[in-house]
């Protein structure tokens, strides 16, 4: 679907050679460079990245032309981790310590990419994670990228914190042509990231409006009492331009924002969440006050995932966000076998974390997780080619995952289980 050609500014006398029938010179291993560029951005990001790519054909390709697009400071804001970056880092790299065991002669000839939650059916078990501040990427922001998974029928998570409304984006959605949700209560595709603030009225008023703008499951982040400690972002903060605004907070909602994004978010977080925040008290009153489904993400341990159990919560959401809050925690897909093995199958478990390719989705679903989400791809693709860019983005990785399972020899999602994973310490072990 896309043109597979990859024009590389490097070294004369680099070897050409064809792909698909069609001529391609590539010379540096896109992972390899997204291991840089996972790293401290310390200098500017045009200069850290040498390529240019013309017409990306994976995700880390999108993402090596976002960091040549974005402004520096967005660009350290977006890709940048906590701390020594530990955390992000490993996010991505352990993908690459499991082995697929691929079963063969399985008639692989109709394979269905489908898959369900919360009494909807979507494209793919593939969705996008709430990231903040999109308009810094691309005009359309937020209300792009929702339109962009509608229309795939796959899964927004909306942040609280966008620089569209929540109600604009939820317009944004249903005016897309021949929407089969238009008019329903309910949009599948839209979910809503709650940051729960001090004042629980304004907490509430939010969760009003995203029921009432139709949005399908209330996703609640426990794992950000406090912004984690970002280097780049106390190195090079930036304000948000004056006429981009955190779009949630403005008009009939009272809580108070500062523009100033200072440390990648504290000035909002510090204002606007609450740190009391507690199983007990909390979670049991935002069970209380919305039938919505409710997720709890930022869950790394088999204990938080039995007291989200207990607390009534409809689905567990593993995640350490991106690596960008306390550094050190596991990789998420080194916390998600203990959690799959606490949650027994009582509630779906969505998971994200590193995840750049089909086979990372793969391998999340083979180890436990029922749905797969991204966040900086969706922020990359954005910045990228806009609306477009995101639907060109989850187009990839949806084929991706769809090879990767004709090839493992698999044609459902639900069929991807343990067996067809090892750690490669098994193989090493030969
Ligand atoms: C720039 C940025 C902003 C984010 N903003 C939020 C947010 O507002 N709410 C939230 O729950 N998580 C937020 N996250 C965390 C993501 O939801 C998600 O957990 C993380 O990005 C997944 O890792 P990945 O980027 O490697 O896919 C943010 C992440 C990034 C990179
Ligand atoms: C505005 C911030 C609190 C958004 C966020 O969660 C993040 O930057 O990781």
């Amino acid at each position: 679907m896309f043109p597979i050609v990859i024009e590389i500014n490097f070294p004369s006398g680099t070897p050409a050679f064809t792909i698909n029938g069609q001529s391609a010179v590539v010379v540096q291993d896109a992972a390899a460079t997204a291991k840089e560029t996972a790293k401290p951005a310390t200098s500017d990001a045009k200069d850290a990245t040498p390529a240019t790519i013309s017409a990306p054909v994976c995700l880390r390709d999108i993402e090596q032309i976002a960091s040549m697009k974005l402004k520096k400071s967005s660009w350290d804001y977006f890709s940048s981790g906590a701390m020594d970056q530990e955390t992000l880092q490993l996010n991505s790299e352990v993908f690459s310590r499991i082995r697929i065991r691929p079963r063969v002669l399985r008639d692989v000839s109709q394979v269905d990419l489908s898959a369900s939650l919360f009494g909807y059916k979507f494209a793919s078990p593939i969705g996008i994670s709430p990231t903040a501040m999109m308009k810094l990427c691309d005009e359309s922001g937020e209300a792009g990228v929702g339109r962009a998974a509608a229309s795939f029928n796959q899964v927004q998570t909306l942040s609280t914190f966008t620089t569209v409304s929540l109600e604009d984006v939820a317009s944004a959605v249903r005016s897309l042509p021949d929407y089969p949700h238009a008019k329903a209560q309910r949009i599948p595709n839209l979910w809503f990231q709650l940051y729960v603030v001090e004042d629980r009225k304004k907490a509430e008023e939010l969760v009003r409006r995203a029921e009432k703008a139709g949005y399908s499951a209330l996703v609640v982040t426990v794992d950000t009492p406090r912004l984690g400690r970002r280097l780049h972002n106390i190195r090079d903060p930036f304000r948000l331009p004056s006429d981009v605004k955190h779009a949630n907070f403005e008009g009939n909602n009272s809580a108070t924002l500062d523009n100033e994004i200072g440390q990648g978010g504290a000035v909002a977080l510090r204002n606007n969440n609450d740190a009391s925040l507690n199983w007990d008290r909390d979670i049991g009153w935002l069970r209380s006050i919305t039938k919505l489904p409710l997720v709890v993400k930022g869950i790394l341990t088999a204990e938080d995932a039995e007291l989200a159990i207990k607390a009534g919560v409809d689905a567990i959401g593993v995640s350490n966000h991106g690596g960008r809050q306390l550094d050190s925690v596991p990789a998420t897909l080194e916390a998600l076998p203990e959690i799959a093995r606490a949650v027994a199958g009582r509630v779906p478990i969505i998971f994200d974390g590193g995840v750049r390719r089909g086979t990372d989705v793969f391998k999340a679903l083979a180890l436990g997780a029922n749905f797969v989400c991204v966040g900086r791809p969706s922020l990359f693709a954005l910045t990228w080619d806009g609306e477009e860019g995101v639907r060109k983005m989850l187009d990839m990785l949806n084929e991706e995952l769809r090879l990767a399972m004709v090839l493992a020899g698999t044609t459902k999602i639900s069929a991807i289980t343990m067996q067809f994973v090892r750690h490669e310490s098994e193989y090493g072990k030969l």
